[in-house]
């Protein structure tokens, strides 16, 4: 289902929830609404759903507004967090459910239900009830009979937030895959950034009922637009006088500026391991710290202090060691604008406008 959001707003009483958010999403999407807890996300999905009525904006499915429809006649299906299951049915009548309110006959209910077992590997699974599957199993009977009615559009409210952290991992994947092969379109709401990157095509920051940056998780990345949606997504260390670093003297035009620096454009070497010499700095190791697969590593650099990541053997780099340190580029942002900011003496020196 194609979808067409203009000018979404929505207060509770005095508070303004939702703040005139418009977004187009194209049919068969997997949409990621990402924000911090209270940003707005399920204010946002629930006026989608006809949960909630809006203030103003319009809602478009298929180009038609469905402001004044009862969500039982927007096609939508539903999976939330807490698995909503009735725990008195099994899971073949959980998924019946739906099916059974439309008046479907017994034999069209079988068929349906049983080529959703199978499809969401409950096989064999379909006369437990919801006390004895896992919490991945449940969720996954949650998504079978959100499912059941076809609907044209998922929406799924932190569908794994109540899962542990390695069946989460499995039911993401799982989700993504089977969304794609289904087709539907499909929105989630999450607060967690790893879960929105990986698993959705496209990303909606949501920050204080605002729509601050709508697109790939890989563009988002590569391109904040503002502030927050740069601290958000990704790791970063916030610099308020990024001037002060080799080759990026240019940095002092902007008044009120503060930059946010990845760590994958900070390299740490000690002295022999660079060759671009003029736009190095020199710093000294701070701190080290054992992350698994890498280290964190801390490195002052006159007064900022940097965090970049290294997989090197312990004794490579120690504290207090004096190091080069090179930075290939920042974001920098102010009230209003915001560019990115590449290292003049190693790359373009221009800086460019996002
Ligand atoms: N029915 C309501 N009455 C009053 N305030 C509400 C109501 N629903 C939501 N709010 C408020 O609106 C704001 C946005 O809530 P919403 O649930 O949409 O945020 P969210 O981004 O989904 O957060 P979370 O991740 O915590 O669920 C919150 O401050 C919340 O307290």
């Amino acid at each position: 289902m194609h979808i067409e959001v203009n000018q979404l707003d929505k207060h509770f009483g005095d508070f303004h929830a939702v703040h005139d958010v418009s977004f187009k999403i194209e049919k068969g999407r997997l949409i990621g609404l990402l924000g911090p807890s209270g940003g707005g996300k399920t204010s946002i999905l629930r006026m989608l759903a006809g949960l909630e009525t809006p203030d103003a904006g319009d809602i478009l499915f298929h180009g038609k507004r469905v402001n004044d429809l009862p969500p039982q006649e927007r096609g939508i299906g539903f999976v939330f967090q807490n698995y909503a299951l009735f725990k008195h049915m099994t899971v073949y009548d959980n998924i019946a459910f739906g099916l059974k309110v439309k008046k479907q006959s017994k034999d069209q209910i079988r068929e349906r239900v049983m080529s959703l077992v199978e499809l969401t590997g409950l096989k064999g699974f379909e006369h437990r009830y919801p006390n004895q599957l896992s919490g991945g199993q449940r969720q996954r009977v949650a998504f079978a009979r959100a499912l059941a009615p076809e609907p044209q559009l998922l929406l799924l409210d932190e569908p794994f937030a109540a899962i542990d952290a390695k069946i989460r991992q499995e039911l993401r994947t799982w989700l993504k895959d089977m969304i794609e092969r289904l087709g539907i379109t499909s929105i989630f709401v999450t607060h967690d950034q790893d879960e929105a990157i990986e698993v959705a095509d496209e990303i909606m920051i949501i920050n204080k009922g605002r729509l601050e940056q709508k697109g790939t998780p890989w563009d988002i990345y590569k391109n904040p637009h503002t502030q927050f949606v740069a601290s958000f997504i990704g790791e970063s260390t916030i610099v308020s006088e990024v001037h002060k670093l080799k080759g990026f003297e240019d940095a002092a035009l902007w008044s009120n500026t503060k930059a946010l620096i990845r760590p994958e454009y900070i390299e740490v070497g000690k002295s022999d391991e660079f060759s671009i010499i003029s736009a190095t700095e020199s710093g000294r190791i701070k701190n080290i710290h054992f992350r698994g697969s890498e280290w964190m590593i801390e490195v002052q650099v006159g007064d900022v202090t940097l965090i970049t990541y290294r997989s090197l053997e312990k004794d490579a780099l120690q504290p207090g060691e004096e190091v080069n340190v090179l930075v290939h580029r920042a974001y920098l942002f102010n009230d209003t604008d915001s560019w990115i900011i590449e290292n003049k003496l190693k790359e373009d020196p221009m800086p460019v406008h996002i």
